[in-house]
Formats: C-alpha cells, sequence, structure tokens
C-alpha cells in the first residue's frame, strides 16, 4: 500500500506493509528471525480497521502528537496490526520508536525502529495520562510464513474511535527521565 491512501501518514516517512533488514542484521540472525525454529507459525492474522488522528485534546500529555484509533471495533484479544520497521541489531538510543524484538543468550539484541520507516503502529501512545491502563499490548508473534514479528494486541473490547494504548515499560520512561535530568 503506498502512503498517499493512509490518512494522516507524514509526507516524509515511507509507508511499508513489510519490515526491512538494516545491514547490522548477521546472515544467522536474519534466517532465525524468518522461519520458526520450533516451527509453530500462528494461523492468518488479519489486522484490524486504524485511524492516525492528531491529538488535539489539550489534557492529553500527548497533545500536538498523533496517536493511533480504533477504525471499527476491535474484539479482545485481536491481532491490531504488525509493528512494522526496520529490523536491526545496531544501537538506537535517540530513537522514540524502537522496540526490542528479541535478544540471544550471547546478548545480541534485535530492535525493530520505526522512526524513518512503518506503518499505522508508530503512532500508538502509552497509556499514561490518558487512560488508567492499556488496552492494547505489544506482544512478539510468527507469522504464518514463519517470520517473528512484533505486534499490537488488545486486552479488551476497544470500541470505534477509542485510542489505542499500550505500555511502553517503566524502563522506558525512566530511561528518557534520567536524560533529560542530566
Ligand atoms: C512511538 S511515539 C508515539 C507516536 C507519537 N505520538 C507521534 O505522533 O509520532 C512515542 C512518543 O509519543 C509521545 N507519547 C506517547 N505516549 C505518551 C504519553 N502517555 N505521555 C506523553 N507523551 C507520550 C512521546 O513523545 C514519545 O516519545
Amino acid at each position: 500500500m503506498s502512503h498517499s491512501r493512509v490518512s494522516n501518514w507524514p509526507s516524509n516517512l515511507q509507508y511499508s506493509t513489510r519490515p526491512l533488514y538494516h545491514a547490522s542484521v548477521s546472515k544467522e540472525v536474519k534466517q532465525f528471525l524468518q522461519s520458526s525454529p520450533s516451527g509453530t507459525r500462528s494461523a492468518d492474522n488479519a489486522p484490524c480497521r486504524v485511524v492516525i488522528r492528531k491529538i488535539t485534546e489539550n489534557t492529553h500529555p500527548a497533545h500536538g502528537q498523533c496517536g493511533l484509533f480504533a477504525g471499527k471495533k476491535i474484539p479482545p484479544n485481536a491481532l491490531i496490526l504488525d509493528y512494522i520497521g526496520e529490523i536491526h541489531c545496531d544501537d538506537r538510543p535517540e530513537s522514540d520508536y524502537d522496540l526490542s524484538l528479541h535478544r540471544f543468550p550471547d546478548g545480541t539484541s534485535v530492535g525493530v525502529d520505526a522512526s524513518r520507516f512503518g506503518n499505522e503502529a508508530r503512532f500508538t501512545n502509552d497509556y499514561r495520562g490518558v487512560q488508567s491502563k492499556p488496552n492494547a499490548v505489544f506482544t512478539d508473534y510468527r507469522t504464518n510464513t514463519g517470520e517473528l514479528r512484533m505486534c499490537i494486541r488488545s486486552r479488551q473490547e476497544i470500541k470505534k474511535g477509542e485510542e489505542i494504548l499500550v505500555s511502553y515499560g517503566k524502563s522506558w520512561w525512566s530511561n528518557r527521565t534520567d536524560e533529560e535530568e542530566k
């Protein structure tokens, strides 16, 4: 799908429904990520309809930025959509769009960074200051072709028009607060 068909997609960012593998991902790591070692694969998961919308409410802590909203009622435990970005093994301390996908026992860490490239999932905000708890969660799964991906799954029913909110985790916020205090 081209970004021109996704409402409110920023024109300076590349839109994609598939991950891109950065040069820092070795052949061995790529092989692990692209084929299920256990042979277990998920059934087909159709993404849910979502909408990127600018946040205009003054009380929202991400006021002026964008958020992700349900375009249709989402049932509990549904795969809302994959978190698409650049799969990488280098450090991205400056990125606010980088999620951890996998860590190997030798310490090699694989991330998905949607700062320059991705899909609607990169607009998912944290629940803090918006709702009392998240209504969705980041979780990994294997696609029906065996590729390891991060996705957003609903924890409960999400009504049409409601904001999809996850928890980034305490360490995500404490890392940022520590940086600001330095
Ligand atoms: C992955 S982005 C989320 C999408 C972002 N709102 C946008 O328009 O690009 C993460 C950034 O969103 C903002 N954000 C998300 N949840 C927030 C919250 N609960 N309170 C304050 N800022 C939040 C922060 O600026 C954070 O660095």
